[in-house]
């Protein structure tokens, strides 16, 4: 019997062992290509008959695109698991996933970028409601806080933060709020049990925007969630409110996001992510009430050595019982 292929896309930097153990059970591949064109031929092409379960990276978007309707339909026929290594998913197209003749099963990891995300979140939140980019920016050009210097910020004890979507991350960084004396409420598309929400308030999605001192976003970016924050619901905030975004850009509309920066209903803004990445808006990128980090969440050793060995053990499982241990929540009842 010929032994199964698992195509490698992207690369893995730390889990070696792990990957290079999957030998013992599988040929273990990478593509030739250097791009969506190529990549498809090379579907097209039958290179890639026999690959059972691919693993991608978020950075291997650059030689294949979006895995979409169109990728989806020249994948090899005999791809049944496809492990991506990270969070969020929005690169690949699940519907099209689960709708094909042979679906293919998509895993996430989940939880193992949890307290990385949730570090980067509160270091946004207190350097954009203190507002430390302005000074930090006017010391690096000689000139100390700046002429003027810039307004006095604001303490985090006893604002309200707004968590607009509660999963790991957002009940981590729950956690890490309330040690820096913020209340926290929360809206979800379900409300939590008492033992999950461990005492953050589940307020509607107006009140969220009307009630929050800093608003945090940390849910998946999807059809229902894109540009979820825009003009209308900047219009809602309180003034001088703080946003934070470590989620993806695109549940934020920018252009208004740059408006409402502008106008100053929004006092400052702490970023990690953006909506053409790793294009910035100039609108964020010349204020410097705008804390910019280039998408670093889960930018630490130990987390990506967990995510890789976590996306790898989906691969493991697949070869090894036909199932994932993190499968994505829309393909559950698949
Ligand atoms: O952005 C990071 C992730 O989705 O894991």
């Amino acid at each position: 019997m010929s032994r199964p292929k698992v195509l490698l896309l992207g690369d893995i930097q730390h889990a070696r062992k792990s990957w290079e153990a999957l030998n013992d059970i599988a040929d273990l591949i990478t593509t030739k290509a250097t791009n969506r064109t190529e990549f498809i031929q090379e579907c097209k092409d039958g290179k890639l008959d026999g690959v059972v379960a691919a693993y991608r990276t978020f950075g291997s978007v650059a030689i294949t695109g979006l895995i979409d309707e169109e990728l989806v339909s020249v994948l090899p026929k005999s791809l049944l698991f496809l492990a991506h290594c990270g969070a969020g998913y929005d690169q690949i197209d699940v519907h099209a996933c689960s709708e094909r003749k042979s679906p293919i099963r998509v895993s996430n990891v989940p939880t193992a970028v949890d307290d990385a995300t949730a570090d980067v979140n509160i270091f946004l939140i207190i350097g954009a409601i203190r507002n430390f980019n302005t000074g930090m920016q006017a010391l690096r050009q000689g000139k100390w806080r700046g002429d003027p210097a810039p307004p006095l910020g604001h303490d985090p004890e006893g604002k309200v933060l707004g968590i607009l979507g509660m999963g790991g991350i957002g009940r981590n960084l729950k956690k890490k709020a309330e040690a820096f004396g913020m209340k926290v409420i929360y809206h979800n598309r379900r409300q939590l049990s008492e033992n999950m929400a461990v005492g953050a308030e589940y307020v509607t999605f107006d009140e969220l925007l009307a009630k929050s001192d800093v608003i945090s976003l940390n849910l998946p970016l999807n059809k229902n969630t894109y540009h979820i924050i825009g003009k209308p619901e900047f219009d809602k905030m309180k003034d001088g409110v703080v946003v934070v975004n470590t989620a993806r850009g695109a549940v934020i509309d920018e252009a208004a996001l740059v408006e409402a920066l502008d106008s100053g209903k929004v006092f400052s803004a702490g970023l990690d992510v953006f909506e053409e990445e790793p294009k910035i808006h100039p609108g964020l990128l010349g204020n410097p009430n705008v804390m910019l980090v280039p998408h670093m969440g889960t930018w630490s050793y130990e987390t990506h050595t967990a995510m890789e060995e976590w996306a790898i053990s989906n691969v493991r499982q697949a070869l090894e019982k036909g199932t994932l241990k993190s499968i994505v929540p829309e393909q559950a009842d698949l």
